[in-house]
């Protein structure tokens, strides 16, 4: 029998046998449900080639034909399904260059990275697990499939993985395999950088940080690693950070790497790891923020601008890097009893300027004296009230005119 968070698999798995093909639950979920934790995607391997999936299955992307993966679209859950394969090297972004399809379950096993995520399931409940999987989930080791020379000369990226992991489970690394990423960490500059980052941000945004960073620094992998590979201080400053929980945001991680050194600038750092859009905003809105904090401390006009969505991220930033012993919820009440939280909670807009000077010419003056009222309202030298502000606005403008 299936445990119950497979059961949605269940009608994959049997279709595919109907047809005569064998189908295995595989991965990160299998590994996850041993580990007694909540699993993620379900991933099945199959002796199906990625074709007669297509061709089996009604709704299918093919998310990676190439090395063999369908996604199949199944009562509002999908499945990556994979046929069965031993691979060639990593030449690109998940891309291995000769992977070669394999008729058996066993071999496609063998060609897996770590030994707890080379369990197999199938659909009775029966588990495959000839590397001893569920031993080193018991003893909490990453080791990995075979020889560690092969398994990260296949794909270096799986070096940083097996610290990602550390991060993740907050195993022990297995010697061997510590050893080989000691003797290959080079061959990760044979990797893309945006396998690079995706690896990276997944391990800060894990709890095991700093055992991780422990590892990483035994390895000496940091002098493979782009920025850090040429300023050996920003690993060492690093490694002094105490994480006592994972980050909430991978744009907090390089908020913190450049300021680890603010010379190295963050476009420096944007640039080189190609970050992506989303992690970019939140990196440069934490650093905005930090800087006008070191300046200015937690002031109502820097609680306001950080606001409601960064929050949490900006007090897990000044905690780790200043030690600030502030609580959460004393941040969070500041904000929230800020006098207004956003721009629209203001009672007035641009157009009442306009009517209020209708011989005045449109222009800067008008979001000039928008940013003025803000302020005054923020630092409580000026209430919410359209009469007040008005009657300010009119003083500034007399003023103005002499
Ligand atoms: N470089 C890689 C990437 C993946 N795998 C295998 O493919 C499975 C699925 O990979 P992926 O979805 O990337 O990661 P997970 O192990 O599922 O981990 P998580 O879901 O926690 O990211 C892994 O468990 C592993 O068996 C591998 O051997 N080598």
């Amino acid at each position: 029998m299936l445990s119950e968070p497979f059961l949605q698999a269940e009608p994959i798995m049997i279709t595919l046998e109907e047809r005569g093909y064998e189908s295995f639950l595989v991965g990160g979920a299998v590994r996850d449900f041993f580990a007694n934790r909540p699993i993620g995607d379900i991933d099945i391997a199959t002796n199906a080639t990625p074709e007669e999936v297509q061709r089996i299955f009604p709704r299918t992307v093919p998310v990676g034909i190439d090395h063999g993966t369908i996604l199949v679209l199944h009562n509002g859950f999908s499945f990556e399904i994979t046929t069965y394969r031993t691979e060639g090297e990593y030449d690109d972004y998940r891309h291995p260059s000769d992977v070669s399809f394999v008729k058996d379950i066993k071999l496609d096993l063998s060609r897996r990275d770590f030994t707890i995520n080379a369990i197999a399931m199938d659909r009775h409940g029966n588990v495959l697990d000839p590397f001893d999987g569920k031993i080193d989930l018991e003893n909490q080791i990453i080791k990995t499939v075979g020889s560690p020379n092969e398994r990260f000369s296949e794909d270096p990226l799986r070096m940083l993985r097996g610290v990602r992991f550390v991060s993740q489970l907050g195993f022990q690394m297995d010697s061997d395999t510590e050893q080989a990423i000691k003797q290959l960490h080079r061959l990760l500059q044979r990797i893309s950088v945006e396998r690079i980052t995706d690896e990276i941000s997944k391990l800060f945004t894990h709890h095991y940080i700093n055992s991780a960073l422990n590892i990483v620094s035994v390895t000496n992998m940091d002098r493979s690693l782009p920025i850090f590979d040429e300023q050996e201080h920003l690993f060492e400053k690093l490694k002094t950070i105490k994480f006592h929980e994972s980050l909430n945001h991978a744009g907090i991680m390089f908020a913190i790497f450049h300021l680890l050194d603010p010379n190295i600038s963050v476009q420096k750092w944007i640039k080189t790891y190609k970050v992506s859009n989303r992690i970019r905003r939140k990196a440069l809105h934490l650093i905005n923020n930090y800087n006008d904090y070191q300046e200015k401390g937690l002031t109502k006009p820097v609680i306001y601008s950080i606001g409601k969505d960064h929050l949490y991220d900006f007090y897990q930033l000044i905690g780790l890097l200043d030690l600030v012993n502030l609580k959460f919820n004393v941040l969070l009440d500041s904000y929230e009893h800020l006098p207004i939280k956003s721009r629209d909670d203001l009672v007035i807009n641009g157009q009442d300027f306009i009517n209020w000077f209708p011989n005045e010419k449109k222009g800067k003056w008008i979001g000039d004296y928008l940013d003025q009222i803000e302020k005054l309202i923020i630092t409580e030298e000026l209430r919410n009230n359209r009469d007040e502000i008005e009657s300010r606005v009119r003083e500034w403008k007399a003023r103005e005119r002499g």
